[in-house]
């Protein structure tokens, strides 16, 4: 039976990330995308321009819509803005006791905004980690969790242990903003694995780590477990940065349906 996959993030208006970007995902993952918009954001290939951040009450009701009435196999957590919003969406997920949480702690746009209040750091680290199934920090936002500098892969592994600690049963730290090849890094509290790809020479990363967190919430939905989740994710985020789209002046969006439209032959259209 079709899986029912939840977003808790913001929108972009230019598709590329967000919810827009998760909702892609989930459709070529085969499973039913929802979502709970925690704010709405006028942004582009170029950079954000304004946000406006919808009401705790809003988010509430909107997650007691979706909850109270239809089976949520995972949910992906992405933009959420405020402490009071973590607070609502961590006492909603308890309420309901969500499963196969992914969180991706979103803090600052490609372009240099701030999609996360830096005062609401510590709250995300406190009220969201402790729930997570796995979280999945880019290197700037392990090193504002943790407070260490991450420069190798040996920093990554060290930055994984001590994000642990906060509670999340899984760690992922994403290496795409280190030089040379694109390793993530995943810790389960016993043991590392790698997940190494080549560096895709491209400007079109717009996007990326919504992607690969909400392909991960997918494939945790179909029961998979999480190291084969987060491996069947990184090949399709490779692929998906591979034939990314030049779609704007700036940093552009990834493809999210490369492997459907090939096999289907529509990739000329
Ligand atoms: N140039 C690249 N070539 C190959 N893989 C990449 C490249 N850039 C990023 N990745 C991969 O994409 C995924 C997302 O990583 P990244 O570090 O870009 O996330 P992010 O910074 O959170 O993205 P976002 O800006 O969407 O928040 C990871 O699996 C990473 O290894
Ligand atoms: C709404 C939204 N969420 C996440 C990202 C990721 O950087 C973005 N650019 N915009």
């Amino acid at each position: 039976m079709m899986k029912n996959v939840l977003t808790i993030a913001g929108s972009d208006s230019s598709g590329g990330a967000g919810i827009q970007a998760d909702l892609k995902t989930f459709a070529a993952h085969g499973v039913f995308g929802m979502s709970v918009i925690t704010a709405v954001t006028a942004q582009n290939t170029q950079g954000v321009f304004a946000v406006q951040d919808i009401t705790p009450e809003v988010i509430a009701k909107q997650m007691d819509a979706i909850f109270s009435d239809i089976a949520v196999a995972a949910v992906k957590i992405g933009m959420v803005s405020q402490i009071e919003t973590i607070k609502t969406i961590a006492a909603k997920l308890t309420e309901y006791g969500a499963i196969n949480i992914v969180v991706d702690p979103v803090m600052v746009s490609k372009s240099g905004y701030h999609l996360l209040n830096p005062a609401a750091e510590a709250t995300l680290a406190l009220e969201l980690l402790p729930q997570a199934t796995i979280v999945t920090p880019n290197i700037p936002e392990a090193e504002v969790i943790t407070g260490q500098t991450i420069a190798t892969l040996a920093d990554m592994e060290a930055a994984a242990r001590t994000i642990f600690a906060l509670g999340p049963r899984n760690v992922l730290i994403k290496g795409g903003h280190l030089d040379g090849d694109s390793t993530d890094i995943l810790f389960d509290g016993q043991e590392f694995v790698h997940f190494k790809s080549h560096r895709i020479e491209t400007k079109n990363t717009h996007g990326t780590g919504c992607t690969l967190s909400s392909a991960i919430a997918a494939n945790l939905s179909r029961g998979l477990p999480v190291t084969d989740a987060v491996a069947e994710a990184k090949e399709y985020i490779t692929i998906a940065i591979e034939h990314s789209l030049t779609i704007g002046k700036g940093v552009g969006p990834t493809h999210h349906f490369y492997t459907l439209y090939k096999n289907a032959g529509l990739l000329d259209q």
